[in-house]
């Protein structure tokens, strides 16, 4: 039992697994379907048995599933973007369980069972990478994916010519978070492969097609590690939210069609940093803490230094959440989040102006964030002066 315990085991190891199976590979999805996967019928089309599948879930319990919800019958994503999807939302339950397994590396560190020191080959890797690599082998197995663009990456990496999309991702958001267990978040976006680039070289095809501006997001989402396992998702028609359901393994259709409110009452930022702020946002955040701006209440604070959870706190209840200084970066997470912002009714903005029209020139580029409430975002953008230039790289 010790030695099962012990942290010196090498990720992942069978102890880590969620499911008492391997990784379902593309084959037996496309015979199967999330609902029994794991021993596929035999059906003779994909669309035939999910819509079958659909039904029966539907009726057992009333509440549609993600993936009903985006099937046939739902909002018809399409079969490419459904199977990719299936197979994003297998490895973000997979990192739910990593992130709150007592045998992750920043636990399993701390733990009274670690009697020896392991070895440099077997300690265990840090989440976020453990996080990059079963989203990696997720894409690959999707059949559905040319390439993957990480923040983890220093390049692109080219996964199958056939892929018909391209996918930039923040594998684990808020990593230096986990010692504490505070929540943590997986980012994505999807684009579809540019066709005019097929002919280019792997590595400048890989590079272009993972610039792609962020208006040509075909779907983005997040998966919020949390006191629940929230993925929330738009594919151009709303943005909706699912919660998992630890005792069917399904996410549930929890949040339909989410709009931010207009205007919330609360600023989500690090105001350590006051002293480092231009004038105007110093401004902007004096006068909506007094009551004395466009709104007039005072407005509280909020800030969980976890961008996916910072965000979908201002999804919900409205606001701003913001990283005033070039910190984060456009293509893993102010795309995919200004997406998710504008289908709900908001905005995503660099202080300036819209972050989906920044077209990206670099693939690891930082910006000034700023995402919410309309009202609120043009209410700041109005003070002017509000992107930090100052950045001395802080230690904490
Ligand atoms: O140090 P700051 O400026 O408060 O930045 C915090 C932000 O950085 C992040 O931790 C992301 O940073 P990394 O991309 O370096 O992991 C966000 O989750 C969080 O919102």
């Amino acid at each position: 039992m010790q030695q099962l315990l012990s942290p010196t085991i090498p990720y992942p190891s069978p102890l880590f697994r969620i499911t008492p199976h391997p990784f379902p590979s593309k084959h037996q999805f496309s015979l199967g379907d999330r609902l029994s996967f794991y021993t596929p019928p035999k059906m003779a089309s994909f669309s035939g048995f999910l819509a079958k599948a659909q039904m029966e879930v539907t009726a057992a319990n009333g509440i549609p599933s993600l993936m009903d919800y985006v099937g046939k019958g739902g909002l018809d994503v399409g079969d490419d973007l459904l199977v990719l999807l299936y197979h994003i939302q297998f490895a973000c339950k997979r990192i739910a369980a990593l992130v709150a397994s007592p045998f992750n590396s920043a636990l399993g560190k701390h733990s009274a069972l670690t009697t020896a020191a392991p070895s440099d080959r077997d300690k265990p890797k840090p989440l976020d990478i453990v996080a990059n690599e079963i989203i990696l082998s997720a894409l690959r197995n999707s059949g559905k994916v040319s390439v993957m663009a990480s923040e983890e990456d220093d390049a692109p990496i080219w996964i199958n010519d056939d892929g018909p999309f391209v996918v930039v991702l923040d594998p684990l958001d808020g990593s230096r978070n986990i010692d504490a267990s505070i929540p943590t978040g997986t980012i994505f976006g999807i684009y579809n492969r540019l066709p005019e680039l097929d002919n280019q070289p792997v590595e400048e095809k890989a590079l272009l097609n993972s610039l792609q501006s962020g208006t040509k997001l075909v779907a983005a989402g997040y998966v919020l590690y949390s006191s629940a396992t929230i993925l929330c998702a738009s594919f151009g028609s709303g943005t909706h939210a699912f919660t998992l359901d630890h005792s069917t393994g399904d996410f549930i259709l929890t949040h339909p069609s989410i709009r931010i409110p207009p205007r919330g009452q609360i600023y989500s930022v690090n105001d350590a940093r006051y002293f480092d702020w231009p004038e105007g946002l110093r401004q902007y955040i004096d006068t909506v803490r007094q009551g004395k701006g466009k709104y007039p209440k005072k407005y509280s604070a909020r800030y969980i230094c976890s961008l996916v959870a910072d965000f979908h706190r201002t999804l919900l209840y409205g606001g701003i959440a913001m990283n005033p200084r070039d910190h984060l970066r456009l293509v893993y997470e102010a795309n995919p989040l200004s997406f998710l912002a504008e289908q709900a009714g908001g905005k995503g903005s660099n202080g300036k102006s819209r972050i989906l029209s920044i077209q990206p020139v670099k693939l690891h580029q930082r910006l000034p964030l700023f995402l919410g409430s309309c009202e609120d975002i043009d209410e700041l953008e109005s003070y002017v002066d509000v992107q930090q230039k100052v950045n001395p790289g802080y230690e904490v």
